[in-house]
């Protein structure tokens, strides 16, 4: 997959057929927009290609609104090369370019610089400036500049029932199974391994604390939750706990992962958790022993948990 930073960058000598999005969190319902773009360039010996856009365009245009969104750019962009498309196109959202008329952004963009052929397109997409312009001006456009628009219809996208806004639902209530039924694939979170408090090891368990470098990126709600990661290729599961640590006073919200049957030193290295069940709410002990008792029963839960599963 070719990578490009703008429209502006785009070479290419082949015409395209290109799908547009944000694709937040590239789920079961994008991934089906996703496999008809690729089966149909190659069937029309076309190029693949996806115009996406960071920031998201809420950030922008929303500035006092803190969204959250499932996937880092760098996870967006990983998860989309996985569908074996040719070309990704990672457009800055920026004002001007929200100033756009339809009439620019067709000829210019999509048409100049991607060489659109064929365009497939969600029947309620808008575009614009003020989201002025629906699908049947985009079909107009096509006869002007001879592409074709093909409408995924609205029963189709109904049928997949997914949406990015659902999956942060079920994030933002903890459920796990949903949010990953939903993605085709474990939620997950990836950071830097920082020092904490150095309490964790004085009650046998010490947790791997990660500093996320996206603000923007969605955390499941408070509370403590069964994970697997990969280190050094292999796959180690643990229990996460989301918070603030209230037992031991804390304030800052951290993101630690106690993993089990593993001792090694993991600071300064970067570690993806993936999301498997919620346990449990975060609760304030009266004392680090209580929390400990609690920590033991989290990890006899997540052992049986796993044990069902295999
Ligand atoms: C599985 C698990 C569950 C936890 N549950 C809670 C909790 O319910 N309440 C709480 O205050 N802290 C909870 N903690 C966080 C502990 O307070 C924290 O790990 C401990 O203070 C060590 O912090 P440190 O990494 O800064 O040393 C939990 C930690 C783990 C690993
Ligand atoms: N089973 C384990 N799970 C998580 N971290 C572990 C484990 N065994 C050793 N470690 C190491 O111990 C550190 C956590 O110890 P801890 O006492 O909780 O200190 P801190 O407060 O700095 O996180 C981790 O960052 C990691 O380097």
């Amino acid at each position: 997959m070719k990578k490009f930073s703008a429209a502006s960058t785009y070479k290419n000598d082949r015409q395209s057929v290109v799908t547009i999005g944000t694709f937040d969190g590239v789920h079961i319902g994008h991934k089906a927009i996703l496999k008809r773009l690729v089966e149909t360039a190659q069937k029309e010996n076309l190029d693949s290609t996806v115009l996406t856009f960071f920031p998201h365009p809420r950030m922008v245009l929303q500035q006092n609104v803190d969204i959250k969104l499932l996937n880092t750019i760098t996870e967006r962009t990983l998860l989309l090369e996985n569908t074996g498309l040719d070309n990704l196109v990672i457009h800055p959202f920026t004002h001007a370019f929200s100033r756009l008329t339809a009439l620019e952004y067709v000829r210019d963009i999509l048409v100049n610089s991607l060489k659109a052929k064929k365009i497939i397109i969600g029947y309620d997409h808008r575009f614009g400036r003020n989201r002025n312009a629906n699908i049947e001006d985009l079909k107009e456009f096509g006869q002007t500049y001879n592409f074709e628009v093909v409408e995924i219809s609205a029963k189709e996208i109904d049928d997949v029932a997914v949406s990015s806004t659902k999956i942060r639902k079920a994030l933002d209530a903890g459920d796990i199974e949903t949010a990953n039924t939903y993605l085709g694939y474990n939620f997950m979170i990836t950071g830097e391994v920082i020092k904490g408090k150095a309490i964790g090891r004085t009650i046998n368990y010490p947790t791997a604390n990660l500093k996320l470098k996206e603000k923007y990126k969605l955390v499941p709600k408070n509370g403590v939750y069964i994970v697997q990661s990969y280190i050094e290729g292999k796959k180690i599961f643990g229990i996460t706990s989301i918070g603030t640590n209230p037992t031991v006073g804390g304030k800052e919200k951290t993101i630690e992962t106690h993993f089990l049957n593993f001792n090694q030193d993991l600071y300064g290295t970067d570690i993806t958790v993936e999301f498997l069940k919620f346990i449990r709410n975060e609760e304030t002990f009266d004392s680090l022993e209580a929390l400990r008792k609690e920590i033991l029963k989290d990890e006899n839960f997540a052992l049986q948990y796993l044990k069902a599963r295999e």
